[in-house]
């Protein structure tokens, strides 16, 4: 029964593609997951009544919108306090002592992308929108579909928020601005504003091509699902099928974070997406919660940011010089 092959094929699909862009690890040819995706689209072709939203044919976009809709976020998207070094992260550190003698950190990589929110309903992807001026963000959905690391169905029955990043790889990006190098068109400065121009093409066939990816970084309701501390809620949305940054790491204290911030300020060039600094969150969901917010931005995290790129190579001059 077609049916059946249907289910059977979009669950292999679903399948591969969570090894191939969520785990990086393909198990099957690109030729046997094409003749699959073909075998599923006719199958589609025939019985359009079968096709659901979260099959695996969803992906290649097809919608053409004429605008975005706008969309309120239940939960303000905040931005992150902004230091820049030692001293500041020192000072960060003291403020949250003060109520937390010892404290636990999560560092994660700030990657240089722009800020989704992702909202499920019924275990199937609901809406995807941008931080916009973080009450009220744009619906970018048919886009958010085609990025394949991001689930269009997760098995958790309830309302469901995660945010995260959308970004575009240095490869990606590179491959990207060859071509329009090739076809005459301006270029875009960095993968920051290309993958900011990708989602917010009306045209879903145009983000697809574009190799968007993203990581995943927060769970506004973990406490709700039984998460003590971020790491938990990190932990809970990779058993979901999201992908989360494998470089986090939780430290015991400050001069962890900055041992943290050092090597990864070594290996930024080596990575292949772009950061722009390293996120510092107090672990305990709870002392987030005490801890609480100024009016833009959480206290209970922080930004160090790496110095701008061509500020080393300037210093590097001036010591040449001198
Ligand atoms: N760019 C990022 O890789 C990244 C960004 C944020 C945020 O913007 C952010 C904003 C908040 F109000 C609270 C936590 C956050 O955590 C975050 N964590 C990250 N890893």
């Amino acid at each position: 029964m077609t049916l059946e092959r249907l289910n059977e094929i979009k669950k292999l699909l679903n399948e591969y593609n969570y090894q191939y862009y969520v785990l990086d690890n393909p198990t099957v040819s690109d030729q046997e997951y094409d003749r699959l995706m073909q075998e599923l689209q006719s199958i589609e072709a025939k019985h359009p009544e079968w096709i659901t939203a979260d099959s695996p044919s969803q992906r290649v976009g097809g919608e053409v919108l004429d605008g975005f809709q706008k969309v309120t976020h239940q939960r303000m998207m905040l931005s992150l306090g902004n230091i820049f070094n030692e001293d500041e992260l020192r000072e960060f550190d003291d403020r949250i002592r003060e109520v937390y003698p010892q404290v636990e950190y999560v560092c994660e990589l700030k990657i240089d992308g722009l800020a989704v929110s992702l909202v499920y309903a019924q275990g199937q992807l609901s809406y995807g929108a941008t931080r916009g001026d973080g009450t009220v963000g744009e619906d970018i959905t048919h886009n958010v579909k085609t990025i394949k690391s991001i689930p269009l169905s997760i098995d958790y029955q309830g309302d469901f928020e995660v945010r995260g990043e959308i970004y575009m790889p240095k490869k990606s990006f590179e491959q990207l601005n060859q071509q329009r190098k090739e076809a005459g068109e301006p270029l875009f400065a960095n993968p920051r504003n290309a993958a900011a121009g990708s989602v917010r093409q009306l045209d879903s066939r145009i983000a697809a091509k574009r190799g968007l990816d993203a990581f995943l970084y927060m769970v506004p309701t973990a406490s709700e699902v039984g998460c003590q501390t971020h790491k938990e809620a990190l932990d809970y949305i990779k058993q979901l099928g999201f992908k989360t940054n494998p470089m986090t790491r939780v430290c015991a204290n400050i001069q962890e974070v900055w041992q943290f911030i050092m090597e990864m300020t070594e290996k930024r060039q080596s990575l292949p997406y772009e950061i722009d600094g390293i996120v510092i969150k107090v672990n305990r969901l709870d002392w987030q919660e005490r801890l609480g917010y100024t009016a833009k931005v959480p206290k209970w995290a922080i930004a160090y940011k790496f110095p701008a790129e061509e500020v080393i190579t300037k210093l590097k001059d001036i010591v040449f010089t001198i």
